[in-house]
């Protein structure tokens, strides 16, 4: 087995997880009733905005996961008092954001994407910015090219000699024309946490436009920002003199219900997935009906499960927001191990989010990955560079295995394969799960799954 990574502990010691390994022993179903609560794609984020206001934020629906203890290490370091009143609830307050004692950052490096949002922000209110080096899953290069380009049309100036970023803004932040080469998620945050307070107004061409970006987009509104979302993925922001802090309720996690939906369907289960919204799942849904899975949608929260007979299989293309999520395919792959026929995903979004289709294939699984894509297949989405296509061919019992997680939604495909395989697994490296689910092994208990965790 390999050896655990240390950004796995540490994720997991950030969420008081005291072990970061469980042995899982297959083939129940799970059954019962658990709580999405605030997206991780969203909350990290509101966090970071909660620094452009001059009066105090307060946030609810916040998730106990690793990402969110990242980050309020961040603000703290940043000068931002955070406080947490009741749970699921964080206050922030900016009163003395003049006195970031840059000099700690170095501890929150390698632990998120995040602290690259951080730089508006910063430079609006210290005229300066300092970053850590990034983490994230490992599922591509994962560059920041389109942030700083975003950054240096603004007019800020980057330097890369410091370990990490270091940006000033010597003449301001003004408004700019800013074209995405891609819709890219983190770089329209990036714009937009800048432009809110650049000199007159900024417009973004090709911006993402997912459920999380619309969220951020409605507390930067509360908060005195002037952002209009014009047709054809353009954006307008007209920037302002002052920002005021904000009250707000998290989007749920839609990734996080995704993954429950998946889990449902290998396991032959039932779960009722509180705090999930249809609207933000529709293309998930259709994907989930089509496989064979049943889901009824209540006014609190959307229930999942197996129907019984077989699990059909499905050709998904991964794209940007409304398209099929990048992040879900990889909890949906281990449904797809157990569907009659050949399946097919065409991952568009990144270069290499198939690592964890290995120990899958060491469970039973029938997963061929094509590393340079299946080019002439009839797409919907338009073949990049660098993209990858993996076939599923099912079914293919599942058996136990050891494992080890390679990133957080890896890791949750291996959680769930486990769940299904016959026989005892042990999965190692499970705090980095821990970056983007909440109360995972309590969780599991609620739904009845055998294990063991001795945490
Ligand atoms: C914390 C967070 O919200 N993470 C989500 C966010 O990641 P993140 O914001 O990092 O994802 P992006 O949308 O930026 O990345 C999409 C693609 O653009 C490329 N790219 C991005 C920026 C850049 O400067 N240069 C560049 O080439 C990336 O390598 C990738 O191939 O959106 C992804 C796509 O929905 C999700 O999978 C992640 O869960
Ligand atoms: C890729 C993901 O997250 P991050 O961008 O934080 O690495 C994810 O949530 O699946």
């Amino acid at each position: 087995m390999n050896a655990l990574t240390k950004d796995s502990q540490k994720a997991a010691a950030r969420v008081g997880l005291t072990s970061d390994e469980i042995v899982i022993t297959g083939g129940k179903p799970l059954k019962g009733t658990i709580q999405v609560r605030g997206a991780k794609n969203l909350v990290t984020k509101a966090m970071v905005a909660a620094l452009l206001g001059e009066t105090p934020s307060e946030l609810r629906g916040v998730p106990d996961i690793s990402d969110v203890q990242v980050v309020r290490g961040l603000l703290e370091v940043y000068g931002v008092r955070v406080t947490s009143p009741s749970t699921g609830e964080l206050h922030f307050d900016t009163a003395n954001v003049e006195k970031a004692h840059f000099a700690e950052i170095d501890a929150h490096a390698g632990a998120s994407r995040i602290p690259i949002l951080f730089c508006g922000p910063l430079l609006h209110r210290l005229g300066e910015a300092r970053i850590p080096d990034l983490g994230g899953c490992r599922i591509g290069d994962r560059p920041i090219d389109f942030h700083l380009d975003a950054l240096r049309a603004f007019g800020a100036v980057v330097d890369k000699t410091y370990e990490g970023i270091y940006i000033t803004a010597p003449n301001g932040l003004k408004g700019a024309n800013i074209e995405l080469p891609y819709p890219s998620v983190g770089a329209t945050e990036q714009v937009l946490l800048t432009a809110v307070r650049a000199e007159g107004t900024t417009e973004l061409k090709n911006a993402a436009i997912e459920p999380e970006i619309m969220d951020l987009i409605a507390i930067l509104q509360k908060m005195g920002a002037i952002i209009s979302v014009e047709p054809n993925r353009v954006i307008l922001i007209e920037g302002v003199d002052r920002l005021e802090g904000y009250r707000h309720s998290a989007l749920f996690d839609r990734n996080e219900v995704a993954s429950w939906a998946s889990a449902a369907l290998v396991t032959h289960g039932d779960i009722f997935v509180e705090g999930a919204r249809q609207s933000e799942m529709m293309t998930f849904l259709n994907v989930f009906r089509k496989v064979g899975g049943a889901f009824d949608v209540h006014d609190n929260g959307i229930r999942f499960w197996h129907p019984g007979g077989d699990l059909k299989p499905v050709t998904i293309e991964t794209d940007v927001h409304p398209g099929f999520m990048t992040d879900w395919q990889q909890p949906l792959i281990v449904a797809l191990t157990q569907a009659h026929g050949v399946s097919i995903v065409h991952e568009t979004v990144y270069e290499n989010r198939f690592g964890f289709t290995e120990a899958l294939n060491e469970m039973g699984a029938n997963i061929v990955v094509h590393a340079t894509g299946l080019p002439n297949h009839p797409r919907r989405v338009a073949r990049r560079d660098f993209e990858q296509a993996a076939t599923i061919t099912g079914p293919t019992p599942l058996h136990g295995a050891a494992l080890h997680v390679p990133d957080l939604r890896g890791g949750f495909s291996h959680l769930i394969a486990a769940l299904s395989a016959e026989g005892e697994s042990t999965i190692s490296n499970i705090g980095i799960i821990s970056r983007g689910y909440e109360h995972i092994i309590e969780k599991l208990a609620a739904l009845g799954a055998d294990f063991v965790y001795e945490g």
